[in-house]
């Protein structure tokens, strides 16, 4: 049998992205198989999988989610078991995620549990989302779990450190992508032009208003531009552009007065420089909100254990599906340590590897005694 290690190294390299994790999900599904089977179900989804571990005399059932999709960066970790998939990389630690759960499912099977364990090998977090439809499948009413809970790998944290907090933990997201569209032309003749390129410019500036003068500072709101594509060649002006993003926020209420205010803008840039602009939100998640008791009991659990640390944490921006599972079932998401001077979604992510069997025997000894 592969250790946790080489399992890991071996997910590494084949980073896949949402709903075409297939390589991704025939791996996993082989190491299942591979263990004893008179105690597992195995029930695949899309390019997910659900694996039920029955317990010896449960009480409830515990869910655990781990995200199984790539990111699309190429890797410069320069690692000797780099991504095999041309700008493909496992940059937000799902492959320490999936290699976690698949050590704890083998230790209950190997020394079972009093409880059954529902593992959610879940699709497509990175987007268009894989938890939402995943909890819709007629499975999870069958074998729905009492508590839910899951992990994000954090790079800012030493290998020992458990972050979270009760209530909220991460952010509400929608992607953002807005095309422009209007009159292009020569260069040597800007005003018979519209000019996508100077419009999409000036938008992405008043974007950013919006966060600075109409979110109350003492709340907060991300809009981040991550990719702007427009033109052609050096000489004309460009007839299209194209913005690429996503807006962060601490509510439900707040997404809708930036997406509000958003709207405005657009109309106004529309009116003003005479050209036609289509936005799309893409996929949007729900907040994370970690149940209130189940999650100090996790935090208290954790604080007495020895070679643990335990960091309560503020919200983050981040956003994540499991907002989907933890709004129909109690629960919580914390972080776990995996100090690297390289942040989540970076070419350099390079997550400690000692974080794998620390976080296993901690949650497999949490699951016994939840
Ligand atoms: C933990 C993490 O990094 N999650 C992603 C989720 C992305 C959601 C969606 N594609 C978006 O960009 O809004 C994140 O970027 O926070």
């Amino acid at each position: 049998m592969k250790s946790l290690l080489d399992i890991r190294r071996d997910l590494h390299q084949i980073p896949e992205f949402g709903f075409k994790e297939f390589k991704t999900q025939r791996y996993l599904l082989h190491y299942i198989n591979s263990l004893p089977s008179e105690k597992i179900e195995i029930v695949p989804w899309e390019t997910g999988i659900f694996v039920k571990v029955h317990g010896k005399n449960p009480s409830k059932t515990i869910g655990y989610r781990a995200d199984i999709d790539g990111l699309p960066i190429t890797e410069q970790t320069g690692l000797p078991f780099f991504s095999k998939h041309e700008g493909a990389m496992h940059a937000c630690g799902h492959d320490f995620h999936m290699t976690i759960a698949l050590g704890i499912l083998t230790d209950i099977v190997n020394n079972p549990i009093n409880d059954n364990v529902v593992f959610f090998f879940q699709p497509a977090e990175e987007g268009p989302g894989g938890a939402e439809p995943m909890m819709q499948e007629k499975i999870v009413e069958k074998w729905k779990p009492d508590l839910m809970m899951g992990l994000h790998i954090a790079p800012e944290y030493p290998v020992g450190t458990i972050a979270t907090k009760p209530g909220l933990l991460f952010a509400n997201t929608s992607e953002l992508f807005i095309h422009l569209t209007g009159k292009g032309g020569h260069a040597a003749y800007p005003h018979h032009t519209k000019d996508m390129v100077v419009v999409a410019a000036n938008l992405i500036t008043q974007l950013q208003t919006i966060i600075s003068r109409n979110v109350d500072p003492l709340d907060s709101a991300v809009i981040t531009i991550g990719k702007m594509t427009a033109g052609t060649v050096q000489n004309i002006i460009a007839e299209e552009a194209r913005l690429e993003g996503t807006i962060r926020t601490l509510s439900v209420e707040s997404m809708h007065k930036v997406k509000n205010r958003l709207t405005t803008l657009l109309k106004g840039v529309e009116i003003s420089y005479d050209c036609s602009i289509d936005v799309d939100y893409g996929c949007m998640y729900y907040e994370v909100n970690n149940e209130e008791n189940a999650t100090r009991q996790f935090m208290d659990f954790v604080e007495a254990r020895e070679g643990a640390t335990l960091i309560e944490c503020k919200e983050a921006m981040t956003g994540e599906d499991f907002g989907y599972m933890l709004k129909d079932i109690p629960g919580f998401m914390f972080w776990l340590g995996v100090d690297s001077p390289f942040g989540l979604h970076h070419a350099k992510l390079n997550p400690n590897e000692e974080a794998i069997p620390f976080a296993v025997s901690l949650l497999t000894d949490y699951m016994r005694r939840v």
